[in-house]
């Protein structure tokens, strides 16, 4: 991968959005307006306009802290703001549950995985799938009607298996995968309910090295499918290559957006990070170089 192409050229979606907090976009599928948070005295969140484009990869970072947990929280209804509204697709969200939000197509993952370590890739992936009997109480008295559902739910969860090459550990205990296994696993459960957006929070995190290409590479294939992906990361050379656009937060504030290859240059992003982020390297692309990723991906092999 080029260095010019990831860190110069903008997706033509955004060419002409300003590179500033809250700027408006062509065809922003969500849009939060006021989304106030705030934990005893201190204010976790508090974003006075975003709006983030369809069918392109948005990245949103910042020092730990920042909010942007809290942020993926109020917006997919799993935390509930003090002040704020937000909307997908035109609609409004604000005061909606998060399986509500879920329905709506709007789906998230977590830092830390939710995979049930007791219970096989397959049974997570069902556990996943609406409609599942644990969500439609008739279904589970209508032996008929269940089992129709579930060959139906088991051929699409196997087809999403084998996307992510975790068809074969289908009858594995989730707890036996990786970590950067139980990642893939992650997104697979959450395409289980054909989301119009994806919001992965921290994919990387955990990832062994010669698994990040190829997680970069499934989130681009996504993109590239026509899905939106949010993303919240602290790993620098994943945001600069696959981002279309960057968030930045700090204090619970937007503080900076644009391109990866302009926003990570952009004075407050650095005074963000160094505030609290001293070690935080936001340039050296070179685990992502293909000759270091093939050495890696061959000691991975061998292990
Ligand atoms: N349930 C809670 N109760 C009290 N404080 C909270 C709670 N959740 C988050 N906070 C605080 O809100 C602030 C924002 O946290 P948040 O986890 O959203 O940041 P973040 O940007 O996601 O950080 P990281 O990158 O480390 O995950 C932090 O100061 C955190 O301690």
């Amino acid at each position: 991968m080029s260095d010019d192409t990831t860190t110069l050229a903008v997706t033509p979606a955004l060419q002409d959005v300003e590179h500033v907090p809250g700027a408006a976009k062509p065809e922003p599928i969500i849009v939060a307006d006021g989304i106030v948070r705030r934990f005893g005295g201190m204010t976790a969140v508090d974003v006075e306009h975003l709006e983030v484009q369809k069918g392109v990869i948005t990245a949103l970072i910042g020092p730990n802290g920042a909010g942007k947990t809290t942020f993926f929280n109020l917006l997919t209804g799993f935390d509930a703001p003090n002040a704020g509204q937000w909307s997908f697709e035109g609609r409004s969200l604000s005061g909606k549950s998060a399986a509500s939000v879920a329905k709506s197509g709007m789906v998230r993952t977590f830092q830390l995985t939710k995979a049930l370590s007791r219970l096989t890739v397959l049974q997570n992936m069902l556990l996943a799938s609406p409609g599942n009997p644990g969500e439609r109480f008739m279904l589970s008295w209508l032996p008929f009607l269940w089992k129709k559902h579930e060959a139906e739910a088991t051929a699409k969860a196997m087809e999403i298996l084998a996307r992510f090459k975790l068809d074969t550990k289908a009858q594995d205990y989730a707890g036996s995968l990786s970590g950067g296994q139980r990642k893939l696993l992650e997104m697979a459960r959450a395409l289980m309910t054909d989301p119009k957006i994806i919001m992965l929070d921290e994919p990387m995190a955990g990832v062994n090295p010669a698994l990040v290409q190829s997680l970069l590479g499934h989130v681009q294939a996504l993109r590239d499918e026509g899905m939106t992906v949010l993303f919240v990361e602290h790993d620098m050379h994943a945001v600069r290559h696959i981002s279309d656009w960057v968030v930045v937060m700090a204090e619970g504030r937007i503080v900076a957006e644009g391109p990866p290859g302009t926003v990570m240059k952009d004075q407050a992003v650095v005074d963000a990070y160094l505030g609290a982020h001293h070690d935080t390297d936001l340039g050296d692309d070179s685990l992502l170089d293909p000759e270091v990723l093939a050495r890696l991906e061959a000691e991975e092999e061998k292990r």
